[in-house]
C-alpha cells in the first residue's frame, strides 16, 4: 500500500483524484458545482485533468502546494471554508476532518483547503472508489498491491457509523475544537492516539545545531546548565538584569537616546533653545508692518479707484455679474453677448448704432513679412497685445460677426497681420500676439518684428487698441510695444478686455492702476476702454469711440487726447 500512495500522491492533483476515487469525489464536485462562477473560472489545469479522467466537470483550484507531511489541493472557494463554503462543502470538509479525527490526525486548519496526507498509510480516506476510473491510465497502476493493511469501508459503512450525528452546523464547530485540540496535542507529542510526531503528522520545526554542541553530543557530554552553557533567560532578565559569571545579576543600564548637539532634525529641542524675545509692542509692530515691503497683491488691494470709474463699472454691468442681475437690468442672458443690445428688447436683438460697424467684415489679406503688406486707402485701426488676450473675438464682437476672425483658447493662433475691411470705410487689423504662444521661438520673433514695424510705420494707422487682460494687467512686453508708439507717436488706447472674470471693484483697481503707470504718456488716448467679448459689457462704448476715429471727429473734438 506504500507503494500505491507514493505513486498516486506523487503530486496533490493526484491525492485530490485518490480522494474522489475513494468515496469524496461526488461530494466534493457538487458542493463545488454551487460555487459561484467566479470560482469555477479560477480553475486551472487541474479541472482539466479530472475531467479527462472521470469525464465529470470538478471545480479544483488551480493551486496546489505540498509540504513535508501533506500534499495539498487547495479547493477553490470564496473564502474560508469555515465560513463563506456552502453547506454542501462544510458536509464534505466536515466529515474529511471528522475522519482525520477518528484516524487520529491532525487535519490542517488552513481556510478552504482539502489536505491530504502523504502517507496514505495513515490517511483517514479510506473510502472505496464510488465510481469507476474512466481514463485514468492502467488500472492496475493504482491497485494495491498485495493484502491492504488499510481497512476500506464503504460509503454507507462510513454514513451508518456516523448516523447519531449532531447537526451539520454543531457537528462542524465541535469538529474544529477538536482540531485545535489535536493540534496541540500533536505539539506537545503526546497524542491519544500516540501517533504525534511521527513521520506522517505534524513535525515541530527543526531546532538549529551549533558546530559545538554537535562535538559535545558526539563526545557524549550532556548539554545544560550544569555543563556551563548560557541558561535561556527569561524576556524580563535580558532585557532589565543579568547574571554575570558569578551568579550576581547586575543591573543593565537602559540605553537613553539622547539628541547629538549638532542634530537639526531635533526641531522641539532647538525650539527650545530659542532665546524669549519677548512680546513685541504695538507700536513696534505697526512700525515693522509701515517698513515691510508690501505684496504686489498687498499694493494692488491697496489701490482706491475712483467714484466716476466705479459708477461706469456698474452702469455697464461690468465686472463678474451673477445671471440674476443681467435678468433684472433687462438683459436676456440666452443672448450671445446679452449686454451689447438694449435693455427690455424682448423681440430682437437691437441694431448697432454706428453705420459704420453694421457692414460687413471681409478678410482681405494676411501679411507675415513686411513686403507683403497691403496697401489701402482705408482708415486702419489695429488690435495689438499680448497672445489670447482676445483680439480675435473682439473683432467678432464689435461687428457681432462671430467666426470671421479665427479665435481659438490656445495663446498662438494668430500668427500673421489680418486685414478685415469693414465697408469701404474701415480696415481692422488683427495683429498676432506677443508673449507666450504655441509656436517656434524663431517664428514668434519674426512676426513680434512684423508688428513692431506695422505699429511704428503704417500711415493709415489711425489708432491701435492696445488690448490688456484685465487679470493680469500691464506686462514688460506691453511696456516695450508702449515705448515704441510713443517714440513713433502712434495713437493708441487701452482696452481692457475679459472682463467678466474679475470682480467689479478689482477691475475698478486695475484700471486705476494702468492709468497711474501711464499718467506721463503723450500717445495714449483716453478713456481706457473696459470690455468683455463674452457678456458684450463696454462693447458699444467702444464701438461709439472707434467710429469717432473713422468720422475724424476724435481729433475736431479733442475728446479723448491727454
Ligand atoms: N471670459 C472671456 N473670454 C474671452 C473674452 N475674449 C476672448 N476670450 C477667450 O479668450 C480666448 C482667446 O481669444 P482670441 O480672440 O483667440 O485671443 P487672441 O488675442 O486673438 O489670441 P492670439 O490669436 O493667439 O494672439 C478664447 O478662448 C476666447 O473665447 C472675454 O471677454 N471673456
Ligand atoms: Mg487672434
Amino acid at each position: 500500500m506504500q507503494g500505491y500512495t507514493s505513486r498516486v500522491c506523487s503530486s496533490a492533483l493526484q491525492c485530490l483524484i485518490t480522494a474522489c476515487e475513494l468515496g469524496e469525489a461526488s461530494n466534493v464536485i457538487r458542493s463545488l458545482r454551487a460555487c459561484n462562477s467566479r470560482v469555477r473560472e479560477r480553475v486551472g489545469r487541474a479541472s482539466g485533468i479530472l475531467e479527462r479522467h472521470w469525464g465529470a466537470d470538478p471545480v479544483v483550484s488551480s493551486k496546489i502546494g505540498s509540504s513535508n507531511s501533506w500534499h495539498a489541493g487547495i479547493i477553490a472557494g470564496p473564502g474560508n471554508w469555515h465560513s463563506n463554503f456552502p453547506v454542501s462543502y462544510y458536509d464534505t470538509t466536515g466529515s474529511i476532518i471528522q475522519r482525520c479525527i477518528d484516524s487520529g490526525i491532525p487535519p490542517p486548519l488552513g481556510g478552504g483547503s482539502l489536505f491530504l496526507p502523504r502517507t496514505f498509510a495513515s490517511s483517514p480516506f479510506n473510502g472505496v472508489a464510488s465510481r469507476p476510473q474512466k481514463s485514468f491510465g492502467s488500472r492496475s497502476r493504482f491497485k494495491p498491491e498485495g493484502k491492504s493493511r488499510l481497512k476500506l469501508q464503504s460509503k454507507s459503512q462510513f454514513k451508518s457509523k456516523n448516523a447519531e450525528e449532531p447537526p451539520r452546523s454543531k457537528r462542524f464547530s465541535g469538529a474544529l475544537s477538536s482540531i485545535k485540540d489535536l493540534h496541540s496535542e500533536h505539539a506537545r507529542g503526546n497524542s491519544k492516539t500516540g501517533k504525534g510526531r511521527s513521520k506522517t503528522t505534524l513535525r515541530s520545526p527543526r531546532k538549529r545545531v551549533t558546530p559545538s554542541v554537535r562535538s559535545a553530543r558526539q563526545a557524549g557530554q550532556t548539554i545544560g546548565i550544569e555543563q556551563g552553557a548560557k541558561p535561556r533567560l527569561s524576556r524580563k532578565l535580558k532585557t532589565e538584569e543579568r547574571p554575570n559569571d558569578d551568579g550576581e545579576r547586575i543591573k543593565r543600564r537602559r540605553k537613553r537616546i539622547r539628541p547629538r548637539p549638532n542634530d537639526i532634525t531635533f526641531k522641539r529641542g532647538l525650539n527650545s533653545c530659542t532665546p524669549d524675545i519677548g512680546v513685541p509692542s504695538p507700536v513696534a509692530v505697526q512700525k515693522a508692518a509701515q517698513e515691510a515691503p508690501l505684496s504686489t497683491n498687498a499694493k494692488f488691494r491697496q489701490i482706491e479707484p475712483s467714484r466716476e470709474l466705479l459708477r461706469q463699472i456698474e452702469e455697464n454691468l461690468l465686472g463678474r455679474r451673477r445671471l440674476v442681475e443681467w435678468r433684472r437690468s433687462g438683459f436676456d442672458p440666452t443672448r450671445t453677448a446679452p449686454l451689447d443690445d438694449v435693455p427690455e428688447s424682448k423681440d430682437r436683438r437691437a441694431p448697432i448704432q454706428e453705420t459704420v460697424f453694421r457692414q460687413k467684415l471681409t478678410f482681405i489679406a494676411a501679411a507675415k513679412i513686411a513686403s507683403s503688406l497691403p496697401t489701402t486707402q482705408l482708415t486702419e485701426i489695429a488690435f495689438a497685445g499680448r497672445s489670447n488676450v482676445g483680439k480675435s473675438s473682439l473683432i467678432n464682437a464689435l461687428t457681432r460677426q462671430w467666426g470671421v476672425a479665427r479665435t481659438s483658447d490656445k495663446p498662438g493662433l494668430t500668427q500673421s497681420i489680418n486685414f478685415f475691411t469693414l465697408g469701404t470705410q474701415l480696415c481692422l487689423v488683427d495683429l498676432p500676439g506677443y508673449g507666450f504662444a504655441y509656436a517656434k521661438v524663431q517664428i514668434k520673433e519674426d512676426w513680434e518684428q512684423l508688428v513692431k514695424e506695422y505699429v511704428a510705420s503704417r500711415p493709415n494707422l489711425k489708432r491701435v487698441c492696445l488690448l490688456v487682460d484685465a487679470k493680469w494687467g500691464l506686462k514688460p512686453r506691453d511696456e516695450e510695444l508702449l515705448q515704441l508708439m510713443e517714440s513713433s507717436r502712434t495713437r493708441y488706447q487701452i482696452i481692457l478686455t475679459k472682463t467678466d472674470v474679475l470682480p467689479p471693484l478689482d477691475l475698478a483697481r486695475r484700471a486705476t492702476q494702468i492709468l497711474q503707470t501711464l499718467k506721463n504718456h503723450k500717445c495714449l488716448v483716453q478713456p481706457l476702454m473696459m470690455v468683455s467679448s463674452k457678456s458684450g459689457a463696454g462693447v458699444p462704448h467702444l464701438r461709439a469711440s472707434l467710429a469717432r476715429v473713422v468720422s475724424g471727429q476724435s481729433r475736431v473734438l479733442q475728446e479723448d487726447s491727454v
